[in-house]
């Protein structure tokens, strides 16, 4: 049976899924939106004939759908995700960088264990999560490491950004502004690098995932590339991505995930792994 979808941010991704949804490309409905600011849903919404409704409280989107979307930030994750869970509703995250804080992860999954709802996390803007997934199923990783390189001012907001002694706005070449883990990694650019936490959590871990950051300003693209070895051989990846029109740091791939694994849920014949 379709699902009721709800919306937790209706920014770049969150219109997107809105759009899927009245087109018809997701047969779910959309049920309810909650996001930092009614009367800019409000306005945005009337592109769509859906009607959701425009709420803001928490307890009246999970009131309204089976599944909530969480395409808002990692502050929403942690203040919201538990009381999702809670309420049964299943619950797919974008801002999946929040589970980089180990105690966080651990609370939703043994909430979601109890009240049976599920997370999930879809590959977002990153090709390769399934090959990933594949090999660590048989314990054949040893290494995983993600090189991401953006243009300066796809970074604008990061907290890292205050730690270095020039302005990458400034830069005239590419530089490495960051080489760490994943962990650290969610933590100095929690907008930007969320694909390596769903890279983690598919392989190694936030700990042994290793991540690079590269401001470029000629760069154009959000480019993702991942590099991996074990006993299944290596597996490489690029992508290079067409940034939202409304929002660079964001990916269009990342939204086209989320309404693959939307309409996966509805399906009966199930492609990849
Ligand atoms: N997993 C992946 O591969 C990817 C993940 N992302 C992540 O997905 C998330 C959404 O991205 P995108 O749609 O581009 O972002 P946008 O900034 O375009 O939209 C986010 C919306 O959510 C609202 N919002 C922010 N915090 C809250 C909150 N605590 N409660 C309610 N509403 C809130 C924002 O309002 P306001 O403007 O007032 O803040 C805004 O309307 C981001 O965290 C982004 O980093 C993005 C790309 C790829
Ligand atoms: O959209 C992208 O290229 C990736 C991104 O922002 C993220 O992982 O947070």
């Amino acid at each position: 049976m379709p699902r009721t979808v709800a919306l937790l941010g209706f920014g770049t991704i969150g219109q997107e899924i809105a759009r899927a949804i009245d087109d018809g490309t997701i047969s779910s409905s959309l049920g309810a939106i909650y996001d930092n600011q009614p009367d800019r849903v409000e306005e945005r919404i009337r592109q769509f004939s859906v009607e959701p409704r425009i709420v803001t409280e928490m307890h009246q989107l999970t009131a309204s759908a089976d599944l909530i979307v969480e395409a808002a930030g990692q502050s929403a994750v942690k203040e919201y995700a538990v009381s999702v869970l809670e309420s049964g509703c299943d619950l797919m995250l974008l801002s999946v960088g929040a589970l980089a804080d180990a105690d966080l992860w651990k609370h939703l999954s043994t909430t979601a264990e109890r009240t049976g709802a599920s997370i999930y996390a879809p590959s977002g803007a990153i090709a390769g999560i399934d090959a990933i997934k594949a090999a660590s199923r048989v314990g054949a990783l040893d290494s995983v490491s993600l090189t991401t390189i953006k243009n300066p001012s796809s970074f604008e907001g990061a907290p890292y950004l205050d730690t270095l002694d020039y302005q990458v706005q400034s830069l005239s070449e590419p530089r490495v502004v960051f080489e760490g883990t994943a962990t650290d990694a969610a933590a100095a650019f929690p907008s930007n690098i969320n694909v390596a936490v769903i890279l983690s959590l598919a392989g190694l871990g936030t700990d042994r995932t290793r991540v690079r950051i590269v401001a470029d300003p000629n760069e154009k693209s959000n480019v993702h590339q991942l590099d991996a070895t074990g006993r299944t051989g290596t597996i490489e990846t690029t992508v290079r991505n067409v940034p939202s029109p409304n929002n660079p740091k964001t990916s269009y791939l990342a939204p086209g995930s989320v309404i693959e694994k939307l309409q996966d849920l509805e399906s009966t014949f199930h492609i990849g792994t």
